[in-house]
């Protein structure tokens, strides 16, 4: 659809009014651009523009303070690219925590700015980029801003980057603002009087500078060494931050506050602590639905098995009201979910119905969900917690910091006044941590290191992270990555596996699986099982079925484990669609793949969500020169090639019937769902080991013992 400024026609005046000549549509689209203008001049951010743009002229850092919906993360960059920032052809760039956020905030930018998306205001995830040469206003992910450092190491395309919802502190985060700071040093330090900008890097083709000789030398840094760029600006950003951190961090850095809110949210607590929160949760959904006003509720969950149970119970409660208190619709957001259906929260509820969004904390942070009046946070988040003796990272179940409660509560009151229930009493609230506990002090950091390693920044443990990560952390991750021959004796990126596992968007073990893989002829097995493995729990078990479910997954079950009977169930997937391939649209396809699912109890959502998950790493592989090949029948070489790759995850039989894990020693159990529960063979590789009142594995095949000294060497020939 045209632009408004094309559709509409200029008046005495200037302004774009619509046509009458021109159908409906248009009146609807002037309407709503209209209210947009309306809306955008309302927000407390709006009277701060000619304030702001000075502070970033003046200041090379600026960190940037206020309340949720003030309007931080859609204004900013507009305000920018208006004062000229990107008049150069480079551009604003501004980072998100969270893919969901980077995607529909973009999307709005470009409705306010009136352009389409991929034009001036685009967005880039990974697997998916919305941009063209033409971007300006660039939102994405943390992560995919770390990975672009990695071929063009200046961010030379970068006017500003501005790294928004940094209160998160996700490793990425962390890991960008010690790099921006390098950056920005080398940038200012390479003064400005030849500016480099790199054109091919701006329509989504990564240009890897080189020396001025031509030559592109090992250290991505040293790359840029003799280039002259023009400095770069760096904003950190959000509603809860403490300023005062990153401040310091910065030198002194100036922070801004911007002050006031757009609607005012009321917070509810409980009286008691509630034992069940789900149950509360429930309970609280059907309050507002009987007794509140219209608007739309969104739950704050901790994973899918939560979402979904939630969601069941909300049907099954739904069915004894009466007929005319049954609207309630329904919709989940998660991060494992396909990104197109978790754009289906961003859809209204049909007429007449209330929308109840069951999400986690993928919408916590930056998105507006349009239509939410109220937020039932019940006060809990799923975290990563890593314990570096024994390499083992899980996830728990934690209460939420002060930050966060503030971030959820603030998804109400962006469109009108809002309610937030927080299923818990005010004196719980003073107890929380003010702030969420860094991801770097609390996960593996194997991937990190990895990608630091193939920016050349060689000394990890004197890197300038803003909080330094736990040193056993940063040595068993080294560890870890020699052992994967990812680096060499000296601790350097091994060429070519280290740089090739670089490039993987994968954990450095699945993506050494694969680079095996091509070496042991079973590439097309193994991407399908890095693509199975990527995805939450792909059978869906109700509990009433559960006899009837396990029979019929014994048809998939491979007798030597786990892995391939992942590669069955994807397989028997692809020939069903095959069979039935008589030319239908892609709705219908989907269709009979849900019914198949369903009669099968596969998780039908997880089962897309690897399909395409698999298409995406095929790409990659196939564009690093791999060729995609299967061993057939041969299924030795697959489980050869998954020993090889897993070896530091491999257990042997204990007599009582429990297994040691080899690397660390501890005892661990195999999960019942595994299909070698029952069989417990001799030795095993495992792929997830998951504590709860006992230490699990679970995606298991069985290998020989011999094979470890045979494929891995380095590491049994001395520890065992
Ligand atoms: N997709 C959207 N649909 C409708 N309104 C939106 C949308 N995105 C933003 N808005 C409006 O713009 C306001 C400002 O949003 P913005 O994300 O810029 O705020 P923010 O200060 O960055 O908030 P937060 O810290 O919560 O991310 C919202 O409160 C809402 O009124």
């Amino acid at each position: 659809m045209p632009s408004m400024a094309q559709a509409g026609v200029k008046d005495s005046t200037g302004s774009n009014k619509p046509n009458s000549k021109f159908p409906n549509g248009y009146v609807n689209s002037f309407a709503r651009r209209q209210k947009i203008i309306q809306q955008r001049k309302s927000l407390p951010i709006a009277s701060a523009e000619k304030r702001l743009v000075e502070e970033v002229k003046k200041n090379d850092v600026l960190i940037i303070v206020g309340e949720t919906g003030s309007g931080k993360t859609t204004q900013l960059p507009q305000f920018l690219f208006n004062a000229g920032f990107s008049r150069d052809g480079r551009s604003i760039g501004i980072t998100q925590p969270r893919r969901v956020a980077a995607v529909t905030v973009a999307k709005r930018v470009a409705e306010e700015s009136g352009v389409e998306l991929g034009q001036r205001v685009g967005y880039s995830i990974r697997f998916d980029d919305y941009t063209s040469s033409s971007t300006r206003i660039k939102y994405m992910t943390d992560g995919l801003l770390l990975r672009e450092a990695l071929l063009d190491p200046y961010l030379s395309r970068y006017s500003v980057i501005i790294v928004d919802e940094a209160h998160e502190r996700t490793v990425h985060t962390d890991v960008l603002l010690g790099l921006l700071k390098k950056v920005q040093h080398a940038r200012s330090k390479s003064g400005n009087d030849h500016i480099h900008i790199d054109n091919k890097a701006n329509n989504g083709t990564l240009a890897v500078a080189e020396k001025e000789d031509g030559s592109q030398s090992a250290s991505l840094f040293k790359k840029c060494q003799g280039r002259k760029f023009l400095p770069l600006k760096l904003i950190v950003m959000s509603a809860s931050l403490d300023a005062h951190v990153f401040s310091e961090y910065y030198s002194g850095a100036k922070a801004v506050y911007i002050q006031g809110r757009q609607f005012p949210v009321d917070i509810l607590y409980t009286l008691h602590a509630e034992s069940d929160y789900l149950e509360a949760a429930l309970i609280t959904i059907f309050q507002i639905h009987l007794e509140e006003g219209p608007g739309d509720i969104l739950v704050f969950l901790t994973g899918q098995e939560e979402i979904e149970s939630v969601e069941r119970l909300v049907q099954e409660r739904l069915r004894q009201l009466p007929e005319d208190s049954q609207k309630l619709f329904t919709v989940t957001i998660f991060s494992s979910l396909p990104s197109e259906q978790q754009m289906r929260v961003f859809m209204p509820a049909p007429v007449g119905f209330r929308k109840v969004i069951l999400a986690t904390n993928i919408a916590e942070t930056s998105v507006t969900i349009p239509g939410i009046r109220y937020v039932i946070d019940p006060g809990f988040v799923k975290a990563r917690s890593y314990d570096p003796v024994k390499g083992m990272e899980s996830l728990i179940i934690v209460p939420t910091s002060k930050a966060q409660a503030i971030q959820r509560s603030g998804r109400a009151g962006r469109e009108g006044p809002g309610k937030c229930f927080r299923l818990y009493p005010e004196s719980e609230f003073e107890k929380l941590e003010d702030s969420t506990k860094p991801e770097i002090k609390r996960c593996n950091l194997s991937n990190v290191i990895l990608q630091l390693k193939a920016l050349g920044v060689d000394d990890i443990i004197g890197f300038d992270f803003i909080e330094k990560p736990p040193r056993a952390a940063i040595i068993k991750s080294l560890e870890e990555l020699f052992l994967l021959g990812a680096l060499t004796d000296d601790c350097k990126l091994a060429d070519p596996v280290g740089r090739q596992m670089s490039r993987l968007p994968l954990d450095p073990i699945y993506s050494k699986a694969l680079i095996l893989a091509n070496e042991f002829n079973c590439l097309e097995e193994m991407l399908i099982t890095v693509a199975m493995l990527s995805v939450e729990s792909i059978f869906y078990f109700p509990r009433e079925k559960k006899e009837e479910a396990r029979s019929r997954v014994k048809c998939f079950s491979s007798p030597d484990g786990d892995h391939l009977t992942l590669v069955n169930i994807y397989r028997a997937s692809d020939e069903f669609l095959e069979k039935r391939n008589m030319g239908p649209g892609k709705d219908k396809r989907e269709k009979i793949m849900r019914k198949w699912c369903k009669e099968n109890f596969i998780n039908s959502r997880s089962l897309r969500h690897a399909r395409d998950i698999h298409s995406q790493i095929r790409e990659h592989v196939e564009q690093m020169g791999f060729c995609v090949s299967s061993c057939g029948d041969d299924v030795l070489q697959f489980r050869k090639c998954l020993a090889a790759s897993f070896f530091l995850n491999a257990a042997l039989k204990q007599p009582e019937g429990t297994y040691r894990a080899l690397a660390s020693g501890q005892v661990v159990q195999i999960r019942p769902s595994s299909v070698l529960f029952q069989a417990k063979p001799e030795c095993i590789i495992f792929n997830e080991l998951v504590q709860t009142n006992h230490k699990y594995i679970h995606n298991i095949t069985r290998i020989d013992y011999l094979w470890l000294t045979e494929l891995a060497p380095h590491f049994y020939a001395v520890q065992n």
